[in-house]
């Protein structure tokens, strides 16, 4: 009789083997029982892959639109081992899916990657049911009015570096990502053009700022064979564009520039700073050729390179939920997760006491909901301390608890950065590949009075700096311009930085859909039967595209149609956390009820069931306008226009110019300082010596 820890050895294996197996059987016994699999859709090219290939190159290859024009707007796509995949471009059956938000969460394996990007499963991203009912906070109009001033000081400060960057070309570089992981940095040969670069300043050995942090990462993207490793952008030649004709005559030749890791850094300065009051200093970071990050953009860089690696056990995780005991974290991590921690509560901490501070002194109960509400006086004004703020006037249960808090700072910044750097380089991108909507829109920009100082300091450039000089009714015009708000909307549409969101079915369900289609067995059918675990896709991108929604020149980016009567470009449609638009699901209406200027860029939903919109949309949409406002009034951007710019989607869009794939996710432009224009209403520039760095 062999001994008892004999037997344990020899059945352990049998065991796992039979989990394994009857997991296995029970994952194909549900999707061979699916009501979806009686839909119509695309051939399957792969067992165990399905057509989850194709869907990584979707942006590129109109892949959605193809299968829409085969299928018709509600159809199945494969996923693993042949799971059918729910997609529909049906404006009521996606008004439905995504105003339940509770009941149509996140799948689970999108849970767990955004989870392990340090967001955690008690942020708001990740967070479900009464935790999630708990959080949802709504950022006034007010409360995001009063963080404009640190859009503007990071506007300016990013514009006069790249003013900088037109005056001495020679001198410059091309920073990394801030959070690229730090380990990788292979320099190609041919990277950097000898003739331009200065031995005097040795460039520090980078890290590839083509890495990207995600923001609903796609543990499938990883699948597909990665392209060689991107490496550092160059100083290139400036060569004359076709897009850039007025260059020469004015003396001022345009140089190329890799816009997207310089926007990743100033997206990254204002997310810390407005955000939770962190200054990472990544723009100057970058200024200076310091590489050097500081210690919170350290931790993070660790934790979202470790995120984003793909491993097999991740995925297996995703069918075997035992093996998600076998979670470890590496020496790295652990040390990231402990900064990221201790600087976390550091951060809680200095705002809690501030608040409980002035509560503390405050006589009258209308001081004291005055402090709790915050004012100008009230501490920072940053997103974490309104949220703090909040959460003490709540009543005692529903307070979040501090591991819930420190969750919501990662969470801003895995949600907040890449987003709003991918939307300010796909708009920079569309201005310079339209000249006459850049020309007209900073026009526009330049018909704006800009008051004193008319210098600030080094640069002769008529606004300020600093951001308690930045006007408030400045900033209230800025995002009032009706043609810089229209050239926002339609980049948002034609480039909505998060293509697809999933969700899935917790119970079984019968969606309604405005457009009737037929099944896989010639039945017509007027709604969608789901059963419980089943996975949909919501195709956010395609949605914004839709011919029949748009229009036949969908795919052209034009502002005007923003601005032409019928549109109704008004923005705040449902306010998140606020009434909301009901069900949204009504005959009769023809378009997606996104959050935001009816598409789906910023998600969608109502909070009778769960609103999982985006939070920050009026954070991003301001920061967004502060930024073109300072860019576009004093730079050129163009493009060569041979260059062929495609859509990595990792699920944050970003670009890569497809003859370049060695060099990673890029956008280069160029770029080149505009002279002040005669009849702009500008204050007259103070004279500049020849000396200068910048002379009109
Ligand atoms: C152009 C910029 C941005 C875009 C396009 C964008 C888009 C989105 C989308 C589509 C969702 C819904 C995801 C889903 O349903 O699966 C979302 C959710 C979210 N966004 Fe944004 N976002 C942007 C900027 C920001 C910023 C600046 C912040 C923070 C300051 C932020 C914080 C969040 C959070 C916390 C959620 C989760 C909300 C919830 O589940 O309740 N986003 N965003």
């Amino acid at each position: 009789m062999p001994s008892p820890t004999v037997l344990v050895l020899l059945l352990l294996p049998l065991l796992v083997g039979l989990y394994f197996a009857w997991t296995f059987l029970l994952l194909l016994l549900r999707q061979a029982r699916s009501p979806l699999r009686h839909l119509p859709g695309p051939p399957s090219p792969s067992f165990f892959m399905g057509n989850l290939r194709e869907m990584h190159d979707q942006e590129n290859n109109a892949l959605v639109a193809r299968w829409v024009a085969e299928h018709g707007s509600t159809f199945v796509y494969r996923g693993f081992i042949g799971g059918c995949r729910l997609m529909t471009t049906d404006p009521r059956a996606v008004n439905y899916i995504m105003s339940r938000g509770y009941e149509y969460p996140k799948p689970d394996f999108v849970r767990d990657s955004l989870a392990s990007m340090a967001a955690g499963y008690e942020g708001l991203l990740t967070a479900e049911g009464d935790m999630h009912r708990k959080q949802n906070p709504a950022f006034s109009a007010t409360q995001i009015r009063s963080l404009t001033p640190i859009f503007w000081e990071k506007a300016v400060r990013l514009r006069d570096i790249w003013l900088d960057i037109t005056a001495s070309p020679k001198s410059f570089f091309t920073p990394a990502d801030p959070l690229a992981a730090p380990e990788e940095s292979p320099q190609q040969p041919g990277d950097v053009d000898p003739e331009l670069q200065e031995p005097a300043s040795p460039r520090p050995a980078l890290s590839p700022s083509a890495v990207t942090t995600s923001f609903l990462p796609n543990p499938f993207s990883s699948f597909v064979p990665s392209k060689a490793s991107p490496t550092l952008p160059s100083v290139i030649k400036a060569r004359s564009a076709a897009s850039s004709s007025s260059a020469g005559a004015l003396g001022n030749a345009p140089c190329r520039l890799d816009v997207l890791p310089w926007l990743a850094r100033a997206t990254l300065d204002v997310i810390g700073e407005a955000g939770f009051g962190y200054a990472f200093g990544a723009l100057e970071a970058a200024a200076e050729r310091r590489e050097s990050e500081s210690e919170l953009a350290r931790a993070f860089g660790v934790i979202f390179g470790t995120a984003r690696k793909f491993r097999v056990m991740t995925i297996l995780q995703v069918w075997f939920p035992v093996l998600r005991a076998f979670r470890s974290e590496n020496a790295a991590m652990q040390e990231a997760n402990a900064t990221m921690r201790r600087i976390g509560m550091e951060l809680i901490e200095q705002r809690r006491a501030g608040v409980s501070e002035k509560v503390e002194r405050s006589g009258s109960e209308s001081e004291k909901a005055g402090a709790i509400e915050g004012d100008k006086t009230v501490l920072d004004r940053d997103l974490l301390s309104v949220l703090i703020r909040s959460n003490i006037s709540e009543v005692p249960t529903q307070r979040m608890s501090i591991n819930e808090i420190l969750c919501q700072i990662s969470t801003f910044l895995a949600a907040g950065h890449e987003t709003s750097s991918s939307s300010l380089t796909w708009t920079l991108y569309a201005l310079a590949r339209s000249p006459s909507v850049q020309a007209k829109l900073r026009e526009e920009l330049r018909s704006v009075p800009i008051p004193a100082p008319l210098s600030n300091g080094r640069h002769p450039h008529p606004y300020p700096s600093a951001p308690d000089s930045a006007d408030p009714s400045l900033l209230d015009h800025i995002s009032q311009l009706p043609y810089l708000d229209a050239v926002v909307r339609e980049s948002l549409r034609l480039f909505a930085p998060i293509t697809t969101t999933m969700r899935m079915a917790t119970a079984d369900d019968v969606i309604p859909v405005a457009a009737p289609f037929v099944d896989r067995r010639g039945r017509t059918c007027t709604e969608i039967r789901v059963r419980r675990g089943d996975i949909i896709s919501v195709p956010i991108q395609a949605l914004n595209k839709g011919t029949g929604e748009w229009g036949p020149d969908a795919e052209a980016f034009r502002p005007e149609r923003w601005l032409e009567e019928g549109e109704d470009g008004d923005g705040d449609e449902s306010e998140k956390g606020g009434k909301g638009k009901g069900e949204g699901e009504g005959e009769g209406r023809r378009r997606v009820q996104g959050l935001w200027g009816n598409m789906l860029t910023f998600g969608g939903g109502t909070p009778v069931n769960g609103n999982r919109s985006c939070i920050g949309y009026r954070f991003a949409l301001s920061e967004i306008k502060v930024f073109l406002f300072v860019l576009v009034r004093d730079l050129e951007f163009s493009i060569d226009p041979t260059l062929e710019i495609e859509k990595k989607v990792n699920v944050v869009t970003r670009p890569c110019v497809k003859s370049e794939p060695h060099r990673g996710n890029q956008m280069p432009l160029y770029i080149r300082r505009v002279p002040p224009s005669p009849a702009s209403p500008v204050s007259p520039v103070s004279p500049v010596s020849p000396t200068s760095d910048y002379y009109y």
